[in-house]
């Protein structure tokens, strides 16, 4: 389909990991990311917040962006430990991952949410990497396709007023070595796609759909190259420069 041209995204979610002697990793990412891997595809790190202003101006110059992991819906208030999205933009980020299913579990955040801090995301001029994904027991039980369906439903707006990126990551591949089936992403991904053109149209084709949990050196290029994935959100891997930059190089080869 007509998303076959999207450039791959691969974003490293750093989770809350890192100090500023990690500044090193950015650094060999950043050297990395050469004309050649950079023709194959972008490249981003979303460090933890402290880190988040040193990150950018670090990369600052370079062909590797700069996110944030999280935001806050409001641009400002009393709302303490919170980061709203203007100070991630203010910091020099370009995007934030909003709804990753270690905020909606372990905070409880809701899709309404998550929609709420994706349009926060807009409004300071960051784009959002909207999260999705179902947990094994839903899968189990042949829900996969419906969850998702419905978590994209409640987590997005009614219209794009900006870009938009969205990662699929099913909870149960995050951090345990487990992926699903080249047929199971082929089919996640284009029902999210319908999904999305459905609902947006011809913008609904532009959103690059990424996949995430456990992608590795060793298993990207085979997922990279699945109709309709279009770039990775990398945990783990991510924090690895070689690993990272393995994975970006397997992007765009088939
Ligand atoms: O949660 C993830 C990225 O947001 C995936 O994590 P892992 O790559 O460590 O499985």
């Amino acid at each position: 389909m007509a998303s076959g041209h999207l450039r791959h995204l691969v974003a490293g979610n750093w989770k809350m990991n890192g100090l500023k002697a990690s500044t090193d990793v950015l650094d060999a990412v950043i050297k990395g990311h050469d004309a050649v891997l950079a023709a194959r595809a972008d490249l981003m790190v979303c460090p933890p917040a402290t880190l988040l202003a040193a990150f950018a101006a670090r990369a600052g110059g370079s062909t590797v962006a700069v996110g944030a992991q999280d935001c806050h819906a409001a641009a400002a208030g009393a709302f303490t430990g919170d980061i709203a999205a203007e100070m991630i933009a203010d910091a020099g980020g370009k995007a934030v991952i909003v709804g990753h299913s270690e905020r909606r579990t372990l905070h409880g955040e809701s899709d309404a949410d998550v929609r709420a801090k994706a349009e926060a995301a807009w409004r300071a001029g960051l784009f959002p990497i909207v999260c999705v994904g179902e947990t094994r027991a839903e899968r189990d039980a042949g829900h996969a396709l419906a969850i998702v369906a419905r978590q994209i439903a409640g987590s997005l707006p009614d219209s794009l007023p900006g870009d938009l990126v969205v990662a699929y990551e099913p909870v149960w591949a995050i951090g345990t070595g487990l992926t699903p089936t080249v047929a199971d992403v082929a089919e996640m991904h284009g029902a999210i796609r319908r999904q999305l053109v459905e609902r947006y149209g011809g913008a609904g084709q532009a959103v690059r759909l990424l996949y995430g949990g456990s992608v590795k050196p060793s298993n990207a290029a085979e997922l990279m190259a699945i109709a309709d994935v279009n770039g990775a959100l990398v945990g783990g891997a991510s924090l690895v420069a070689d690993d990272f930059l393995a994975i970006a190089k397997a992007c765009g080869t088939s």
